[in-house]
């Protein structure tokens, strides 16, 4: 609790005067003033984030998050539940599908156990933030202790820490657990107070859609979570990987750096991060809308605008990976463009037969 209640107080919003100069600096930039649209919204964010005009996002890491689910019992996903531990391994050796896009963008992928139901040897490369052997199943009773949820967004915060440190100066959340979209869409419909009908969609497949709405209502109906309190949800209807992602990005936040989020999963535990402090909207970057039909409900309650509509369904942080050269992009945009002054006095001196 220490670590969690510390890094909350640590939170500070972007810097707004840094954002001025940013955005002064944007307009002064040889090209019709707002041309370069969400590129002049990001290069604003960045500075006001990172309290520099010159931006850098070189360093770049996807945090995945892995973790099981006790509600696969109930039969809400119709994948087997070793594809959590075997994708864990996957993004430690670089074969998963955001590992491809991650290698594309130049960015690492750090694989975490932070409740994945077996133990993972040291040589597997997955980091070990085990907090329980998975969650218990929702539909019975709450899917884990306060004190658990607590530890799993403080494993989330810790990895930002350790990432931070390590020279890290982007990061991206990421998920795998076999039935999470199940978790996610008890979380939204109990923080947000939706019927679960609303929020929830087949996953990565399931034989029943109506079956996984049932189990989702049953699993409120059943722990009550408060919705006034994120930490009752996550616990009672939430995951390990969830509370996880919630801590990467106030880990972010606590160290004024970025953080992408990436589809359906990781927006609804940005939503948690966001319901203990309102602040870390300043450090969230989105990055593409997820097919999932919960992920436009999550977007639009935490205000954000994903750039990218890819009919993607993955997870993993594979869409905020795919995002990571737009940030690029956005740093480029206002550290290297001429302002239109310089472009003017330029081509005079091109026209004088100046340049040599
Ligand atoms: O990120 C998304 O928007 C997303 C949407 C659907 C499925 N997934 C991935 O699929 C897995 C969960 O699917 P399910 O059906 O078992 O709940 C989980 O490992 C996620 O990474 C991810
Ligand atoms: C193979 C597979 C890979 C995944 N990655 C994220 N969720 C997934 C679900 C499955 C089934």
């Amino acid at each position: 609790m220490e670590l969690l209640q510390a890094t909350l107080e640590s939170i500070t919003e972007a810097n707004k005067e840094m954002m001025e100069k940013a955005k002064e600096k944007v307009d002064s930039l040889c090209k019709p003033l707002g041309s370069l649209g969400k590129l002049e919204k990001i290069a604003i964010q960045l500075a006001g984030i990172t309290e520099k005009l010159e931006l850098d996002v070189s360093n770049k890491a996807v945090i995945a998050l892995a973790a099981d689910h006790g509600v696969y019992e109930e039969n809400v996903s119709n994948n087997p539940q070793f594809v959590t531990v075997m994708q864990a391994i996957g993004f430690a050796k670089g074969f998963t599908g955001v590992c491809a896009i991650a290698r594309a963008a130049g960015a690492k992928v750090v694989s975490v156990d932070v409740g994945i139901k077996e133990d993972l040897p040291e040589s597997s490369g997955v980091i070990n933030k085990k907090v329980r052997y998975g969650t218990a199943n929702m539909a019975k009773g709450p899917a884990m202790s306060r004190e658990e949820a607590i530890r799993a967004i403080e494993a989330g915060i810790e990895v930002a820490n350790e990432q931070v440190k390590q020279g890290v100066n982007v990061l991206a959340t990421g998920e795998m657990g076999i039935c999470n979209t199940t978790a996610s869409s008890a979380v939204l419909a109990a923080l947000f107070k939706y019927d679960p009908a609303e929020v929830t969609g087949m996953g990565a497949g399931v034989d029943s859609l109506q079956h996984k709405i049932d189990v989702i209502r049953r699993a409120i109906e059943i722990n009550k979570p408060d919705p006034e309190d994120p930490i009752d949800v996550l616990a009672k209807v939430g995951g390990l990987e969830l509370g996880g992602m919630a801590g990467v990005v106030l880990g972010a936040a606590a160290n004024r750096v970025p953080v992408v989020i990436d589809g359906f999963i990781s927006t609804v535990s940005a939503l948690i991060a966001y319901k203990l402090e309102p602040k870390v909207k300043d450090y969230i970057i989105p990055s593409h809308l997820s097919e999932e039909p919960g992920a436009k409900i999550a977007s639009e309650l935490l205000g954000v605008e994903p750039m990218l509509n890819m009919n993607m369904r993955l997870g993993e942080g594979s869409g905020a990976a795919l995002a990571f050269p737009i940030l690029d992009a956005a740093c480029s945009m206002i550290n290297t463009m001429t302002t239109l002054e310089q472009s003017g006095e330029y081509m005079q001196k091109v026209m004088a037969d100046q340049i040599v």
